[in-house]
């Protein structure tokens, strides 16, 4: 019997969509708006979700205080207020569209679960823009 924790957590954080190889007119036809070098902020709204097993002895599949901590140290200490193009170094030649931002959180946390846990990240960019993303 499998169940799911779910675990929510925020962070803001400036970014600019657009290529360092393509020149700016490619930038500003595909990436709009979002290629304005003044870059602009989100209020980023996340939600990590654990699937596993119940613990028979302590009732968990996972300790949500241990998922908390590990939100905080790989994620929110790391993309809070932060530049996302020009502080954070996974965006340094990655594009930071919300769907390469859940990817690069995935990739930072999947790795601190127990193996057989399975790990599905959801990321608002705002309160209507959503991506999802399970390792798949
Ligand atoms: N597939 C994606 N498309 C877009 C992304 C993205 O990450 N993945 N990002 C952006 C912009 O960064 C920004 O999120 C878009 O802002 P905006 O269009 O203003 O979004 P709103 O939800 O505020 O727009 P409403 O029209 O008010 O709903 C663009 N595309
Ligand atoms: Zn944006």
């Amino acid at each position: 019997m499998k169940v799911t924790v779910h675990r929510k957590a925020h962070f803001n954080a400036a970014h600019r969509l657009y290529r360092k190889d393509w020149p700016f007119e490619k930038n500003e036809e595909v990436f709009g708006k979002c290629n304005n070098p003044q870059y602009h902020g989100h209020n980023y709204e996340l939600i990590a979700s654990v699937t596993g097993e119940i613990d028979q002895e302590t009732g968990f599949v996972m300790d949500v205080k241990i998922l908390k901590d590990l939100i905080k140290s790989e994620v929110e200490d790391a993309f809070d207020h932060k530049n996302l193009n020009e502080q954070v170094p996974e965006f340094e030649n990655l594009n930071p569209t919300a769907e390469n931002i859940a990817v690069v959180i995935w990739n930072k946390l999947k790795p601190k679960l127990k193996e057989d846990h399975q790990l599905e990240i959801t990321l608002y960019e705002t309160p209507r823009n959503f991506v999802t993303y399970k390792g798949e």
